[in-house]
């Protein structure tokens, strides 16, 4: 599925026409997710359909999702802007960053420079890496470049190999273990204990996918997990607001009938 996707978004990046330089004010997520209330700080996600699930919110409204999140003490939002596979669209990154104050990761599958300055020009702070979708080198370069054009980057891995690899070449400041298989498209959070004693101390760690009760919460932070970060199962709630607030043990999910 990520060659697919790969694939897909080769031919995209010849037809990307950078928007103008948005003017926006970027914010560290790092220092968010540091400084979060919230333990492990949320990143929350904006998350219409995906490759496993097909449509997950049929009424998909982002700026409101965004904002609930905000009010629900998310430390930052995770903007899904590939079209093809997620729905999603930069569009939506531009009109969330514009709603809310917490920093903006742009979650797509970035390989090019080019992509590095529309998530400038669209207001990202914050742009996600995947480590099973580039060459280290080539990861390393991007992580450069956006750094040197003001955003910072989530380096996201799937696999021991993957994180072992670009552990020889440089340490990433944020770096995210996703529970997700990428040819299975089963979760399980064995894949946050195992990769949990591998990861630096000084990189800020953040357990994604797949997380949907306050047990599982409980279990990443176990682990380590400084950070995570959940989609699915907020969005599939009517009330997003409160799906945070249940996800984090602090509401009941049951609703008493007279
Ligand atoms: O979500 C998918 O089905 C998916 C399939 C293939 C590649 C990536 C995929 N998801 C991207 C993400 O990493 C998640 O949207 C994110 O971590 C949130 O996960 P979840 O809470 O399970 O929605």
């Amino acid at each position: 599925m990520l060659e697919q996707i790969l694939e897909t978004k080769r031919k995209e990046i010849e037809t990307i026409i950078l928007p103008p330089q948005n003017n926006v004010k970027r914010i560290s997520l790092i220092n968010a997710l540091k400084h979060s209330k919230r333990k492990p700080a949320l990143i929350a996600e904006v998350k219409k359909a995906s490759p496993s699930k097909g449509v997950i919110r049929p009424n998909f409204e982002p700026i409101a999702i965004a904002k609930a999140y905000e009010e629900a003490g998310a430390a930052a939002i995770s903007v899904l802007t590939d079209q093809r596979y997620f729905e999603g669209h930069r569009d939506y990154l531009i009109q969330v960053k514009q709603a809310v104050q917490v920093p903006i990761l742009r979650k797509d599958f970035i390989i090019d420079r080019k992509q590095i300055e529309e998530s400038v020009r669209i207001g990202a702070d914050a742009v996600l890496l995947i480590g099973e979708a580039l060459e280290v080198k080539k990861l390393y370069d991007l992580y450069e470049e956006a750094y040197e054009k003001g955003l910072e980057c989530l380096v996201e891995v799937h696999e021991r190999d993957t994180l072992e690899r670009i552990l020889t070449v440089f340490t990433p400041k944020l770096i995210g273990v996703n529970n997700r298989n990428l040819k299975t498209f089963q979760t399980s959070l064995d894949t946050t204990k195992e990769m949990a004693r591998l990861l630096p101390k000084e990189s800020l760690f953040v357990s994604e996918s797949g997380i949907s009760s306050y047990k599982e919460i409980q279990t990443v932070r176990e682990y380590g997990a400084d950070a995570i970060l959940v989609g699915e199962s907020l969005m599939k709630k009517e009330n997003v607001l409160s799906a945070v607030r249940e996800l984090f043990g602090e509401v009941n999910s049951f609703v008493d009938t007279p």
